[in-house]
């Protein structure tokens, strides 16, 4: 019988960096995405960030990720270690590798790095997220919701005390995809996250602050915050409340 409870997690630090951001500029050719961007995200805390389509949010976790190159700036930790080494990045795509099952796509991070699969914790997640039935199955054998599932328990299983999130949870239905978002609160707990949502509620649920990316070269609002503990309710009036807020914010900044 696999374990219910949540194992004890190794890998969070005492005390968990802050994410420095420093007068980044990102180019593709000659579109300016953003320049002299400056800001740090809290260290273990998550940071939900919205705007509109098109601003440079991918780009941005890329380049954190040490996929996009800089044009200018720097990237770093507070605790002074290198930052690419030590990040979960969940991609807009679930990028499964479709030659491995379920199972193994969650490991792919421990393989890659020769270490010993922790395959007990690995079908924790799986348990936790509703595949545990098709541990066995290769992902293009499961629906678009399940795939992203998968991704999500990849992601989870990493442990790093960074996590970049795409979007993590668009493809889910609305009741697996509250399920799945207090699961991601509970296992992100003390890590320095950074989530890309279009969604103000999930933001707001999520989020210990908000932030807008928006305009062209791209700035940064204001940080915005909820009271209470993540994961809010979605019912509860401060988070409706935020909710409306920020869903203001987004459209006064795309007027
Ligand atoms: N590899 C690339 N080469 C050239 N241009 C790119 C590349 N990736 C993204 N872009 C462009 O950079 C801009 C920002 O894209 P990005 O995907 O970062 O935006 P986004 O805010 O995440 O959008 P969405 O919310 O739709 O996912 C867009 O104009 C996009 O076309």
């Amino acid at each position: 019988m696999r374990v219910l409870m949540t194992p004890p997690s190794p890998h969070v630090p005492d005390e968990p960096p802050d994410l420095i951001i420093e007068e980044l500029s990102l180019r593709y050719g000659a579109q300016v995405l953003c320049a002299d961007l400056s800001v740090t995200l809290p260290g273990g805390r998550t940071t939900a960030l919205l705007g509109p389509s098109g601003v440079g949010k991918s780009s941005l976790l890329k380049a954190i990720a040490g996929l996009v190159p800089a044009h200018a700036g720097r990237i770093t930790a507070s605790d002074g270690r290198p930052v690419t080494d030590r990040v979960a990045y969940m991609a807009q795509q679930d990028l499964l590798l479709p030659w491995l099952c379920v199972l193994d796509n969650v490991t792919l991070g421990a393989r890659l790095r020769g270490e010993v699969a922790d395959r007990d914790f690995a079908h924790h997640l799986l348990n936790r997220v509703g595949l545990a039935g098709v541990a066995k199955a290769l992902p293009q054998t499961l629906s678009g919701g399940m795939r992203q599932r998968a991704a999500i328990a990849r992601t989870l299983y990493e442990r790093q005390p960074f996590v970049l999130m795409d979007e993590p949870f668009s493809a889910l239905d609305a009741i697996t995809r509250a399920r799945i978002q207090d699961l991601a609160a509970e296992l992100l707990a003390g890590r320095t996250v950074l989530l890309i949502t279009h969604d103000p509620l999930e933001a707001c649920r999520l989020g210990h602050e908000m932030r807008v990316l928006s305009g062209l070269p791209a700035r940064l609002g204001s940080p915005m915050t909820v009271p209470g503990a993540v994961p809010r309710p979605a019912d509860a009036a401060a988070v409706l409340e935020a909710q409306g807020a920020l869903l203001r914010r987004l459209i006064a900044e795309a007027a």
